[in-house]
């Protein structure tokens, strides 16, 4: 059925490149799974099993419980947990929020470890900061796919802690009963690239990842499965460390070591492993059975080479947490040089010098002196003042939807608002944050006004961003390059001007490029409309005098 303006916010004018369809595997279990060790354990073969309970398995204890219906996961030791009292979860907090992905979407990546919100003082970690700080993680890694999140803060008793076998990886995991651990095997092989990097130590910030190649844009650097997954909520972590020391000892004997070597800021009187999964545990998202479209429940995972990866207020990598593989990737966001420390952020790089350097100290217990932290305070409240304006950039304009349909705004609004937070990202280092949603919209604005010429440029721009990462859409974007008029919204802010709105249908746009075949396929729900509409009035800008605003662009 055809729609015109005020269709639903899963609009695919957000999303003129939702451009195929996820593929999810469907394959059969194998009865055999060879073991590390070289011997072999019988898997349980009942594709029902991740619907069921341990109890409901028949298990004891002493027996392996399967994780995971599709799951290429060997089977897994379970051992329950010391039972504790239940905590006492306000019903404010069992808020559900609904996240949108961006146009040129990228998969997930995860700014900060979520403990590490400006909010979340260890006296002050309470379910509402919880809500924050996931909103916070969410907002920033805007690319999550219908991003669901139930914070709920389940008792310790509630989790069970496993070893989870991925091929050769084993994990050791506190997982929810809830979590549906399905990973298609063709997809859990960790690349056995050429280390791009090596690992230094420094007397200030103690070993690091630095450099050994010239890295591209987009280039993953890493990719490594977790050696520990547990819940999101650390501060619980205590009263589970009785069930988690004894299930790192099964670890294979390089892994625990490796992850016992890993560093630990925590002050004194934090046991040893709780210090370090709290200084090296990085934000990661697991499927839940209840809702097989997202990734709705948060938990941390520790790796043993990425969490050595540094801080910077300026990082020339992100990490992304790829679920399909099960894999954390460590990606440039920058192009980066031979001997070049890689760098993240552990903390939300919009915020002001003083906050995250009080976070810093307070959760990792450094006083970042990073390029642009240890410069004079005017330089400091110039870059403050542009991170401030990134941090805004969402409320202050339109969607693209609104602007393509409504006249009322200037033809160039967007596409000077965009180039404009572009300026910004490079002016402070904060590629991070993500080019592509600002190349995106320029992109999509030149192809809905019919600007070959503009639209050429940044079309090849963002390709040039997402080559890496998404292959598979190269053709596409060949196509439109070579043919600007088979771009799906050519020409509509224009047939708006004319009277004769574009008719078009919920999904027709997936007809304009398959998928290759066996591709694994992004998700494809890819709209904005929501994340570009929070905290507005409809169809008016609000302007401040000196902020990041059209009128000031130049
Ligand atoms: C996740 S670990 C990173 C790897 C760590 N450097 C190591 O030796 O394993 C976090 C710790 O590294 C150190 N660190 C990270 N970034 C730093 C920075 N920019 N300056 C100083 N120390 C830093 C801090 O001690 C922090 O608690």
């Amino acid at each position: 059925m055809p729609h015109t303006r005020g269709r639903s916010t899963s609009s695919f004018l957000n999303d003129p490149y939702n451009i195929g369809n996820a593929q999810t595997f469907s394959g059969d279990f194998k009865e055999n799974i060879p073991q590390r060790n070289g011997t072999k354990h019988t898997r349980r073969l009942s594709g029902l099993a991740h619907s069921l309970s341990r109890s409901a398995l028949g298990a004891t204890d002493s027996e392996p419980v399967l994780r995971g219906r599709r799951s290429n996961l060997g089977f897994a030791k379970s051992t329950p947990l010391s039972p504790c009292r239940p905590l006492d979860v306000p019903s404010s907090l069992r808020k559900s929020v609904s996240r949108s992905r961006s146009p040129f979407v990228p998969p997930e990546h995860f700014p900060t470890p979520s403990h590490a919100s400006s909010r979340q003082s260890s006296a002050s970690r309470t379910g509402s900061v919880l809500v924050e700080t996931e909103l916070y993680d969410a907002m920033l890694a805007e690319d999550f796919a219908s991003l669901e999140i139930e914070p709920t803060l389940l008792a310790p008793s509630t989790f069970s802690a496993e070893l989870l076998c991925l091929g050769d990886t084993y994990i050791a995991a506190l997982l929810e009963p809830s979590v549906d651990l399905q990973i298609a095997p063709s997809n859990t092989v960790v690349p056995d690239a050429s280390p791009l990097f090596r690992m230094v130590h420094s007397p200030t910030s103690g070993y690091g990842l630095v450099a050994t190649e010239d890295m591209e844009v987009g280039t993953a650097l890493l990719v490594e499965h977790p050696v520990v997954i547990v819940p999101h909520d650390l501060e619980s972590l205590s009263q589970m460390s009785d069930s988690v020391a004894p299930l790192l000892a099964k670890l294979p004997q390089e892994d625990h070591q490796e992850f016992m070597k890993l560093s630990n800021c925590t002050p004194f009187g934090c046991g040893k492993v709780e210090g370090i999964i709290k200084t090296n545990a990085i934000p990661i998202g697991l499927k839940s059975q209840e809702d097989e479209d997202s990734n709705s429940i948060m938990y941390h995972g520790v790796f043993i080479k990425a969490s050595r990866c540094n801080h910077s207020c300026s990082p020339n990598a992100i990490r992304r947490w790829d679920l399909q593989t099960f894999t954390l990737h460590l990606e440039a966001v920058r192009p980066i040089n031979p001997g070049e420390q890689i760098t993240v952020h552990y903390v939300p790089l919009e915020q002001p010098r003083s906050e995250r350097r009080a976070q810093l100290q307070e959760l990792y217990q450094f006083t970042c002196q990073c390029d642009h932290c240890d410069v004079p305070d005017k330089l400091a409240l110039t870059g403050d003042d542009t991170r401030q304006q990134l941090l805004e950039f969402k409320g202050r304009f339109p969607s693209f939807e609104e602007w393509c349909f409504d006249l009322e705004f200037p033809d160039d609004l967007l596409i000077r608002a965009h180039s404009r937070g572009l300026d910004l990202i490079k002016k402070e280092g904060l590629e991070a944050l993500g080019r592509e949603r600002h190349a995106d919209r320029i992109a999509m604005c030149a192809g809905a006004l019919a600007d070959a010429e503009l639209f050429t440029e940044w079309i090849q721009q963002v390709r040039d961003i997402r080559v890496k990462r998404r292959p598979e859409q190269i053709g596409a974007f060949d196509r439109w390059l070579e043919d600007p008029t088979t771009f799906p919204i050519w020409n509509w802010r224009n047939q708006v001007r004319d009277g004769a709105p574009p008719q078009y249908e919920d999904g027709s746009l997936t007809r304009f490029f398959s998928p290759p075949p066996n591709a694994a396929w992004p998700n494809p729900s890819l709209n904005t409309q929501e994340s570009e509409s929070q905290g507005r009035d409809s169809g008016h800008i609000d302007v401040p005098a000196g902020s990041l605003c059209a009128a000031n662009i130049p």
